[in-house]
């Protein structure tokens, strides 16, 4: 069963109106990791529950209770939950996405304000959250209003879960689908999750993999407070030289992680799934467009792709309570906080991998002799997921991108991490599949992030479409 012609055309006719309404959405600074913009992830949250509803999808906004961020209680931005269709003849897919957003000012290097949908002539949207996530969570609207507007039944039953803080560890959310695994979701046949990238800018993908992460904060402390550099510099034990010493001894220039037993917990890739890699639409001019920068570390196309998706990584992110801002002050921060992820892969999981790290960041302080003090805590994690593309999940998703793009599409394993993948799997008990809407080089998480307005208009018309392929699969029901 193909997507009808109209609903194609009505996308097309619309797409005017649904990049206005991206803007909205952007406009919301729904930053989840900052506590001072806790009020707008709630907003964002009335304004997505609102929008849902005009499209005739029964809502429910669940309080997912409170946590603590920065030594401060927050109470966590509800999640929605959604409903559409009851058919028993149907089969019933469930959309997963998230409304937050990571933090951006335009002091970081914007060309633009971030919270500010810019429309560029080359067909560039660029706005905070216009790929990650706020774009593919609106073509699923698009979807939905095509429908509704023409009083249209959809051609399976829909599910909806969104959060409001994927971008800060899904706090209370693999709970909230454990309990409704027999609830709201308990006729769930497949997950669908629009979340990440294409490899390139040229060839849809469906994904099968995601890293999973453990985020770690690792605090020197000492002085009672700042101190002049002029009268207590080659006198006292300097916080931040420690923390820079700790952090050096973490990952080295090529990449390889420096913590015993973390690299070594992964098994080598074999000849046949190298060539895996091989096969994917990939260069070497494709990581350096989307990092802007010749700095690949390997002209190897393979062991570049490998670095990325099946092997573990470490990042250096950034050290709070150092000092950062213009000019040369002479400080002596009294305390500061170096914080690092490792993407983890099969067979690594943050339980298995934090008592790694917190040993050896403790063992390599005592070697400093300081007299200060380190305090290592996991700030979140979340497991690998890796699914079975062999089901008629991905055939219904391969079908439609052909149709929509007239391109078989790449299968790919993500770098990234969306950590309730694996407990919509676990605990549903069902496939799910990672069906990106923007290219590899939009620019998620950096600065001027972009979603292209062909991969939006494109990109909704292959959600739709994806549903029509998923209805015409026999046999499931
Ligand atoms: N589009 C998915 C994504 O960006 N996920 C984040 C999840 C995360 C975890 N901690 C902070 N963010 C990612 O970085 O992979
Ligand atoms: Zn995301
Ligand atoms: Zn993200």
């Amino acid at each position: 069963m193909p997507a009808p012609p109209e609903f194609l055309q009505f996308i097309d006719d619309n797409a005017n109106a649904f990049i206005q309404r991206l803007g909205e959405a952007v406009a919301i600074p729904s930053i989840s990791g900052d506590a001072t913009h806790r009020a707008d992830v709630v907003k964002m949250a009335e304004w997505l529950n609102t929008h849902l509803q005009a499209v005739g999808v029964t809502t429910q906004l669940v309080d997912l209770g409170k946590h603590v961020m920065d030594g401060q209680e927050l109470s966590l931005p509800p999640a929605i939950l959604g409903k559409i269709g009851e058919d028993k003849s149907k089969k019933t897919v469930l959309v997963y996405g998230h409304f937050d957003v990571q933090p951006a000012e335009k002091s970081d290097g914007w060309d633009t304000d971030p919270f500010t949908l810019s429309i560029h002539p080359d067909g560039r949207l660029i706005g905070r959250g216009s790929s990650d996530d706020k774009g593919p969570v609106l073509g699923w609207l698009n979807v939905l209003q095509y429908h509704h507007a023409h009083g249209l039944p959809l051609p399976v039953n829909m599910r909806f879960c969104f959060e409001g803080m994927e971008e800060s560890g899904s706090e209370g959310l693999d709970d909230l689908v454990r309990k409704e695994a027999k609830g709201w979701f308990k006729d769930v046949d497949c997950v669908c999750i629009s979340d990440n990238y294409w490899l390139n800018t040229r060839t849809p993908a469906l994904t099968y993999g995601l890293r999973g992460l453990t985020y770690i904060k690792a605090t020197v402390s000492g002085p009672a407070r700042d101190l002049h550099s002029g009268v207590f510099g080659r006198t006292v034990h300097e916080p931040m030289t420690d923390l820079v010493l700790l952090m050096s001894k973490l990952v080295d220039a090529q990449g390889k992680i420096l913590i015993p037993g973390i690299d070594e917990m992964v098994d080598a890739a074999s000849e046949d799934e190298k060539a895996i890699y091989e096969a994917l639409d990939y260069s070497i001019a494709d990581i350096e467009q989307s990092a802007g920068a010749s700095i690949a570390l390997s002209a190897n196309k393979v062991d570049v792709l490998m670095g990325r998706m099946r092997y573990p990584s470490l990042s250096l992110h950034g050290i709070e309570g150092a000092f950062h801002g213009a000019g040369a002050k002479t400080v002596i921060p009294a305390k500061v906080a170096g914080k690092f992820s490792i993407r983890l892969v099969p067979p690594q999981t943050p339980a298995l991998v934090d008592p790694l790290v917190i040993a050896y960041l403790e063992a390599e302080f005592a070697k400093l002799n300081s007299k200060n003090t380190l305090t290592v805590e996991s700030l979140h994690g979340g497991k690998p997921w890796v699914e079975d593309v062999n089901h008629w999940n991905y055939e219904a998703a391969k079908v439609a991108t052909k149709a929509v793009y007239g391109q078989d599409p790449d299968l790919t394993r993500e770098g990234g991490s969306i950590p309730v993948t694996l407990t919509f799997a676990e605990s549903l008990g069902v496939n799910v599949l990672l069906l990106p809407m923007g290219r590899g080089d939009d620019g998620a998480h950096s600065t001027n992030e972009k979603l292209d307005r062909s991969n939006f208009i494109q990109g909704t018309k292959l959600l739709g479409t994806y549903l029509y392929e998923i209805a015409a699969i026999e046999g499931k029901k």
